[in-house]
């Protein structure tokens, strides 16, 4: 009864009618739990039953469907949706922490039990991404899912390009206005988006869940000044996931990214997400909208709820947990464009310099851009053609070797279109 479950408590409440005539049948609350019994919630919570251990109320004999919005990966809420699904019960979740982790073992326990577990408020919140893929494309080959899938980190990085103050002011804001995860490095070390690319990966390419598997970088390092100067060449940076499935097998990766500013990515504001799906049928869709927030993410419980309501009984992946493949690993394998921001002594030779250790290793220079300064370094921007990952990173050890360059260079993807 925090955030989420106040406000499916809401819906239930505001739209009983709706719901009976769309499932056929009414769905009432049977009993809730929380920490606090005695906390005023907005909600008239008289009607219900209460118990104080969520495992007692997965259990109740007049619960037919538990809902878990109690959050971490394992605690409380794995214990309780642990009960519930060993009942035979099913479960709505929208603990995409606890899923990254346990997604397998959930699956298989709700299918030996007969019993749907459901997740669509674990990902992207209101965004029906889960059910796009399960269902409307289940015809598809899925080839790529990425996107923008923590609200929190997007709007940190808008505002940040928006009032031209640095990370360190606007993480401060974030947190006066409760944007925040209690741990803060859920969000802004990518995690919590990684925990949610590992779900949507499973689904599209029918393997396990494999969080390890995510390439993880966070935000905390993107400066005002990346932020600038990536705009002067014609970009945004957001906190983008990536995951396809190459001839190595299943690439992930969430990072910050350079994207086009005209692209529908690129022009993605404060804390709304966008999903992008390419199947080899559909092509291209792109889903947007609120990530995060009471209404939103009760909103994708609630779906969920109706779809049990009616009947519907789908695979927690979209397909038998036991045919899930575990997911082999393609570490940065797909070549892509990089931005390269230096800060070059400026003295003669110092850019052939650059330049030559870069061409030695076979990465070939796109645009270059040298820019007005005070001292002896000069600000450098470098987009590079597409290349390996790990060949970049290779060479800009030799770059630092060279000795022109102050600092260690910092290197950003651009989308790969
Ligand atoms: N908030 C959001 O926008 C979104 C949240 N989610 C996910 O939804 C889930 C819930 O998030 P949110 O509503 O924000 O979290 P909150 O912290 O607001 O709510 C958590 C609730 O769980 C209760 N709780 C905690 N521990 C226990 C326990 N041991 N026994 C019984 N109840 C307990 C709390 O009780 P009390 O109120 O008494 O402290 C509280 O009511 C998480 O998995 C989160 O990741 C997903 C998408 C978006
Ligand atoms: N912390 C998450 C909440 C929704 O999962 C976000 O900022 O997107």
């Amino acid at each position: 009864m925090g955030t989420v479950g106040t406000g499916v408590i809401r819906i239930v409440q505001d739209s009983a009618d709706l719901l009976a005539a769309r499932t056929g049948r009414p769905i009432a609350i049977s009993a809730v739990s929380a920490r606090t019994r005695n906390k005023d919630r907005g909600v008239d919570l008289t009607a219900y039953g209460w118990e104080d251990d969520p495992v007692a109320l997965a259990k109740r004999g007049d619960v037919d469907v538990f809902v878990e919005v109690v959050g971490g990966s394992d605690g409380p809420a794995k214990a309780a949706t642990e009960a519930a699904l060993a009942a035979g019960k099913p479960v709505v979740t929208a603990n995409k922490a606890m899923l990254a982790i346990h997604g397998q073992a959930l699956a298989e326990l709700a299918e030996a039990n007969g019993a749907p577990l459901r997740f669509e408020a674990a990902v992207a919140g209101g965004i029906p991404c889960i059910k796009a893929l399960t269902e409307g494309l289940a015809g598809n080959n899925i080839t790529r899912v990425s996107g923008v899938m923590n609200g929190t980190c997007n709007y940190i990085l808008t505002r940040m390009e928006n009032s031209g103050l640095p990370y360190e002011d606007i993480f401060k804001e974030a947190d006066a206005l409760g944007y925040l995860e209690a741990d803060p490095n859920l969000d802004v070390g990518g995690i919590d988006a990684g925990h949610k690319l590992a779900i949507l990966s499973a689904i599209a390419f029918g393997t396990q869940v494999d969080f390890e598997g995510v390439q993880l970088q966070g935000i905390q390092e993107v400066s005002i000044d990346d932020i600038r100067r990536a705009g002067d060449m014609g970009y945004r940076i957001k906190l983008l996931g990536e995951a396809r499935r190459t001839d190595a097998g299943i690439e992930q990766s969430m990072r910050p990214t350079l994207v086009p500013a005209t692209s529908p990515l690129g022009q993605l504001e404060g804390g709304t997400n966008m999903v992008v799906i390419e199947g080899d049928a559909v092509g291209q869709i792109v889903l947007r909208g609120a990530g995060a927030g009471e209404g939103p993410t009760a909103s994708a419980v609630m779906g969920d709820v109706a779809d049990i309501a009616r009947g519907l009984h789908i695979p927690p992946f979209g397909q038998p947990a036991a045919s899930l493949a575990p997911a082999t690993r393609a570490a940065a394998v797909t070549e892509c464009a990089h931005y390269l921001r230096l800060a070059l002594r400026d003295e003669p030779g110092a850019l052939a310099r650059v330049a030559t250790v870069l061409g030695q290793a076979g990465i070939s220079i796109d645009r270059m851009r040298q820019y007005d300064h005070p001292g002896t370094d000069a600000p450098v921007l470098i987009v590079t053609h597409p290349c390996a990952p790990a060949a970049l990173a290779a060479a800009l050890e030799g770059v630092t070797a060279t000795g022109v360059v102050s600092g260690a260079p910092v290197a950003l993807q651009i989308q790969t279109p």
